[in-house]
């Protein structure tokens, strides 16, 4: 049963187990709410019998019922909230560390969008429907079983009487279960779509005002909102339509107990009490039908939740063991990977990055150069071949182990809308204030934080937009020298910065790569020149290794290169060309 939970509501296996222990108590709840009836019975049976009761037995069987619906009611209160909170808390931190531990392969073929929706709003959904509707629709149907079954023992006409139009109310919303699911998918889809929409009109504002393109992305969003509140009816009508209808079917439950009741009474085959009894007791079942019903809409609802949730942990994570490396050569022997099956982007790719020196990586735009960085440090798991650093396959090292030992500097820097301080020392969480002005020293960063108006402290803004690109990547750089990682890649850094900003972070790139493992992509082909090793690409293969001088004499693809960088570096804009 727990297991079944599990799988159904997409949780965890202690929430499972707090889930069902919800849907106890549920079910006592229930149980408990009949006392209330049974104690009338008790008075109208003396009543009908012309026999007094004291009032110290009204007294006490009042606060007896009283305290027992209390404590159940307590019960099941602290069950179904407390521990639903606790679990939704719980699964966006297992979903998080699920996340944590996918390739990023996942996170450039899924929409970011959708993704932060399922870590917000699925579980929330799911929350809801946990605490709300989940353990108290399972209470009532055993409570409805157990109830059944008592009443087909005391009088069969009259139990069936109270549940043959709950049995069709039931019959109707499974028949119109797949109607509804299909229905709400489509609106919570439709909600992603829009979300998409508004957060890309939002994020593109210098785009759209610079290519005039307001009516149009205002003429899709009204188009989309049209769209979503068709959708949004047509799926309120779908599930409306087989509620009302069961809602009314449930009903007749009360008239069908008063018909037959009478005439049962009337032949003598039913006493006053039991009659009462039964024609109460479908006042309350079919009231608890209601709400349930309710409920079940809600469980429907959350379907799509539970699958995006599951489809999220179903992805394969990136296995490894910690491990301690002591040796940083990086050995790469017939490495073979594609980002969509069929179709190569790195193919059969053999060399050695060694440590000390600095292995530089060129070729034409596309050939892979990228896609062979992100391969050595895991940000993707490569098909074919093996990536080894000191003799251990990479692919069975975890990543956080992996990643203590490589620092990375992309073209694109990422920074956090925080502090300068914060941001540099992202690259070694535990250093103190003095070892990230240092770096930031090293940098080259001091200058410009100076001007700062808080310096050190002063916020960057989102991603870092209250800096230029030269001095983003500068504190990008000054995050890998506070790092110390034996291995460090370099892609592109230098293609955001001007001649003055390239001088003044050379010398500080100096003091990052010394007696490193490095790794560089450099366009501009002069400042690798005197790379120990040169890896020449093309179209995903391998075209020639060596140093500069040797790679003009025998590499075509290098000499071209070469030719191609010197026209670029040549190149002045012209009137009239
Ligand atoms: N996330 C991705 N999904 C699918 N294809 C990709 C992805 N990233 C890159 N590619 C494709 O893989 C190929 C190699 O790209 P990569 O970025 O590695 O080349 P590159 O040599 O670094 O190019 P450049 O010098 O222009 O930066 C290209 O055809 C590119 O379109």
């Amino acid at each position: 049963m727990k297991k079944r939970l599990q799988e159904l509501f997409a949780i965890t296996d202690h929430g499972a187990g707090q889930l069902l222990y919800a849907c106890l108590t549920g079910f006592l709840v229930y149980v408990a709410e009949l006392s209330p009836l049974a104690l009338m019975m008790y008075y109208i049976k003396h009543i009908l019998a012309h026999q007094g009761l004291s009032l110290t037995t009204v007294v006490l069987g009042l606060v007896l019922v009283a305290f027992v619906t209390y404590v159940f009611i307590y019960l099941d209160y602290n069950a179904t909230y407390t521990t639903t909170y606790q679990e939704s808390a719980d699964l966006r931190i297992d979903i998080a560390e699920t996340l944590q531990k996918l390739p990023l392969s996942y996170f450039t073929q899924r929409d970011l969008t959708d993704l932060s929706q399922t870590l917000m709003s699925d579980v929330e959904r799911l929350e809801h429907a946990l605490s709300h509707a989940v353990s108290k629709t399972i209470g009532f149907v055993t409570y409805f079983v157990f109830l059944s079954v008592t009443l087909c023992v005391i009088n069969l006409p009259l139990a069936a009487s109270i549940f043959l139009p709950i049995f069709v109310a039931a019959l109707a919303l499974s028949l119109s279960k797949n109607m509804q699911k299909k229905a709400v998918k489509k609106y919570w889809k439709q909600l992603r779509e829009n979300s998409d929409s508004f957060q890309e009109a939002i994020e593109l504002q210098e785009e759209i005002k610079a290519y005039n393109l307001t009516d149009t992305i205002h003429q899709k969003l009204y188009q989309q909102m049209e769209k979503s509140e068709k959708t949004h009816i047509i799926s309120e009508i779908l599930q409306g339509i087989p509620i009302s209808f069961s809602n009314s079917v449930i009903r007749l439950s009360i008239g069908l107990v008063i018909l037959v009741g009478t005439n049962l009474y009337f032949q003598h085959q039913v006493s006053l009490l039991v009659l009462l009894m039964f024609i109460l007791l479908a006042i309350k079942v079919s009231d608890g039908t209601e709400d349930i019903i309710l409920n079940i809409g809600e469980i429907l609802y959350i379907d799509s939740a539970v699958k995006n949730i599951k489809e999220l942990r179903a992805i394969k994570q990136q296995a490894g063991q910690d491990v301690t490396l002591n040796k940083f050569d990086i050995e790469l022997k017939n490495v073979g990977f594609s980002y969509k099956d069929g179709q190569k982007v790195i193919n059969g790719v053999s060399f050695v990055a060694k440590q000390n020196e600095i292995t530089a990586l060129v070729g034409p735009s596309g050939c892979g150069k990228t896609t062979l960085l992100r391969l050595l440090s895991r940000l993707y798991d490569y098909q074919e071949g093996q990536i080894a650093i000191d003799g251990k396959e990479i692919q069975k090292i975890s990543t956080n182990s992996l990643f203590n030992y490589i620092s990375i500097v992309f073209q694109d820097v990422t920074l956090f809308d925080n502090t300068i301080l914060e941001n540099i020392r992202l690259g070694r969480p535990e250093a103190s204030d003095d070892e990230v002005k240092q770096a930031a020293y090293l940098a080259n960063c001091q200058e410009f934080i100076e001007k700062l108006p808080q310096g050190y402290e002063t916020k960057i803004g989102e991603n870092g937009a209250k800096l230029s690109g030269g001095e983003r990547q500068r504190l990008s750089i000054a995050r890998a020298i506070l790092k110390k990682a034996p291995i460090v890649i370099l892609d592109e850094i230098t293609s955001s910065l001007d001649i003055e900003n390239e001088k003044m972070i050379q010398e500080s790139l100096n003091y990052l790569l010394k007696d490193k493992t490095v790794i560089i992509i450099s366009h501009r082909l002069k400042s690798i020149e005197n790379a120990d090793k040169i890896v020449v690409m093309k179209d995903g293969r391998i075209d020639g290794i060596g140093k500069h001088k040797d790679l003009i004499e025998k590499s075509v693809v290098y000499r071209e290169l070469i030719e191609t960088s010197q026209k670029i570096e040549e190149f002045k804009y012209q009137k009239n060309a």
